[in-house]
């Protein structure tokens, strides 16, 4: 049945526990307490080096339209229960907070803060789950786009996912990250209407199956475009799809501009490598081979070793749903809050896993290159006041096994985050998509290759510096002490 309220707004796009906990904030008077919130995932998908940071814009436009609509009162206060006095709260309530952000396009390793929010309590406790549903999705199928472009190199990508993308917004949204991640172009014409991205693609087995043979469907659809790219494989690839391709390429010859023919079942090593000596043979050595069906980064790898001869890569399902890793596990999590006399306080969560201890305090994010060859040495996360692009030489030290350290002279401290919400008012403005997917790129030259391999590959250093390490020391010695004297009694 359809609901009796209109959808028309996206805050309640969030957990009841999290309006529960607005709501004790405010009746105990702390819910505007300045907090600091910080976004990170503490472990790269896919195996891979690094991940590709994508959501910003929509988070952005999530945080600048927060607020409750009359339909989202009136379903909290008459299906929910919640009381009049707490809805009249939220009637007015707006996203004031500052927003420091990574941009699009950034390269982000485990265990660093994305994205930090300061933000009065309340404001940050609801915006959690929205941004960090916003953030996992896109960041994860930027990644897995960049780990499939740093296979297929300079290959021609399409993103063909959105008949098997888990619904509608996470095609769109998915396909916009895939091209952050360095795809080509996709063939939803929406996101390409939304974004203003390159739409491509060929046409799909029904075209022949409804003209019955090759030939009347390749006429057919020649007709009516002059870039052709022909199915080849719907009855027989080598004997109908690429002789009948070839064929009517010939019988058009000017009058179309036959790019090549599509691949999408069968040994497609095999065939590609036919299929290209049949279209060699045949005077068209400029025709593409494009091929699909169910690929990943895996499997190009090893059509590649197998020497299959494919100019273009269409991939769907695997790239869309991430399907290997479905989720990236970012969290969101409070590092300081406003104590009564107005001085920001520490907080932090214990764990027995060291690496889940959390890092408190407000702080700051750089990246650390090698002005020699313009390398990254890690990335490097320091207190709030500290400017590690005045020092001279700074200590880097892996944050749970301290011995593994090293000095860095001659660097540059590039400071990752950009100030992107100021007072609840958006001060950025996104660049083009196509524009984030260049900075990806180029930021990929900033890692050594050891980073970059698919199998296996290094870890990059994410460091404290000795200040925000000696803070969190702090900080768990005084839970340490709080928790002995619970004990004592
Ligand atoms: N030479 C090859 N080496 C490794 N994997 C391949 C090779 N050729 C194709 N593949 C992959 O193997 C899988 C074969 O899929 P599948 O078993 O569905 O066969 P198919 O030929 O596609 O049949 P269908 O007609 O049902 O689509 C696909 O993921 C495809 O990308
Ligand atoms: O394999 P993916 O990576 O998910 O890429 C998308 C797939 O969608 C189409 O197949 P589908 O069977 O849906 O349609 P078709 O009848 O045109 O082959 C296309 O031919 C690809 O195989
Ligand atoms: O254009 C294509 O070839 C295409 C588009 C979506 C899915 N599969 C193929």
């Amino acid at each position: 049945m359809k609901s009796k309220y209109p959808d028309d707004s996206l805050t309640l796009h969030t957990d009841l526990y999290q309006i529960n906990m607005a709501e004790s904030y405010w009746a105990d008077g702390i819910h505007n307490r300045k907090s600091v919130f910080e976004l990170y995932f503490r472990k790269l998908p896919f195996g891979n080096g690094f991940a590709i940071f994508a959501g910003l814009e929509r988070m952005l436009e999530y945080l600048r339209d927060f607020r409750f609509s009359e339909s989202d009162l009136e379903y909290l206060e008459n299906d929910l229960g919640y009381s009049e006095d707490f809805i009249g709260y939220l009637r007015d309530l707006r996203f004031t907070g500052d927003v420091y952000s990574m941009v699009e396009g950034e390269l982000v390793f485990g265990n660093e803060p994305i994205v930090r929010i300061e933000a009065p309590l309340v404001e940050a406790q609801l915006v959690e789950t929205a941004l960090l549903n916003i953030v996992n999705y896109q960041t994860l199928i930027a990644t897995k786009a960049s780990r499939i472009k740093q296979i297929v190199k300079d290959d021609v990508v399409m993103e063909f996912g959105t008949r098997r993308a888990q619904e509608m917004d996470a095609a769109i949204w998915g396909t916009r990250a895939a091209i952050i991640g360095g795809l080509e172009s996709t063939s939803n014409v929406r996101a390409g209407k939304l974004f203003n991205l390159p739409v491509a693609g060929t046409h799909a087995h029904s075209l022949v199956q409804a003209y019955k043979n090759d030939y009347e469907a390749f006429h057919a659809y020649a007709r009516r475009h002059k870039d052709c790219v022909f199915l080849v494989d719907t009855y027989n690839t080598l004997k109908s799809g690429v002789p009948t391709a070839i064929k009517v390429a010939k019988e058009l010859g000017d009058k179309i501009n036959f790019m090549g023919i599509r691949l999408d079942s069968g040994d497609i090593a095999f065939l590609s490598k036919a299929a290209r000596k049949m279209l060699d043979d045949a005077g068209f050595p400029n025709a593409k081979i494009v091929v699909s069906n169910d690929l990943d980064e895996y499997t190009i790898l090893n059509l590649k070793a197998q020497n299959a001869m494919v100019d273009m890569w269409g991939i769907g399902t695997k790239l869309i749903t991430g399907y290997d890793q479905p989720a990236l596990g970012a969290v969101y999590k409070i590092v300081a809050i406003e104590k009564e006399n107005g001085q920001m306080e520490d907080t932090i969560k214990i764990s027995a896993n060291a690496e889940k201890v959390t890092t408190p305090g407000q702080k700051k994010l750089y990246r650390i290159i090698d002005r020699e060859n313009g390398k990254a040495e890690g990335d490097y996360i320091t207190m709030f006041d500290e400017e590690p692009q005045l020092e001279e030489r700074i200590k880097m030290f892996h944050p749970v096994h301290t011995f593994i350290s090293k000095f860095v002279t001659n660097f540059e401290a590039k400071n990752l985050h950009t100030k992107v919400v100021e007072n609840g008012q958006v001060i950025y403005e996104s660049p083009s998509v196509q524009a984030m997917r260049e900075y990806a790129t180029e930021n990929l030259d900033l890692l050594w290759d050891e980073y970059k391999r698919s199998l296996n590959p290094e870890e990059y250093p994410v460091d404290l510096s000795q200040k925000c390490w000696d803070n969190k020391m702090r900080n768990i010695q005084e839970v340490k002490d709080m928790v002995e004297q619970i004990e004592l009694g």
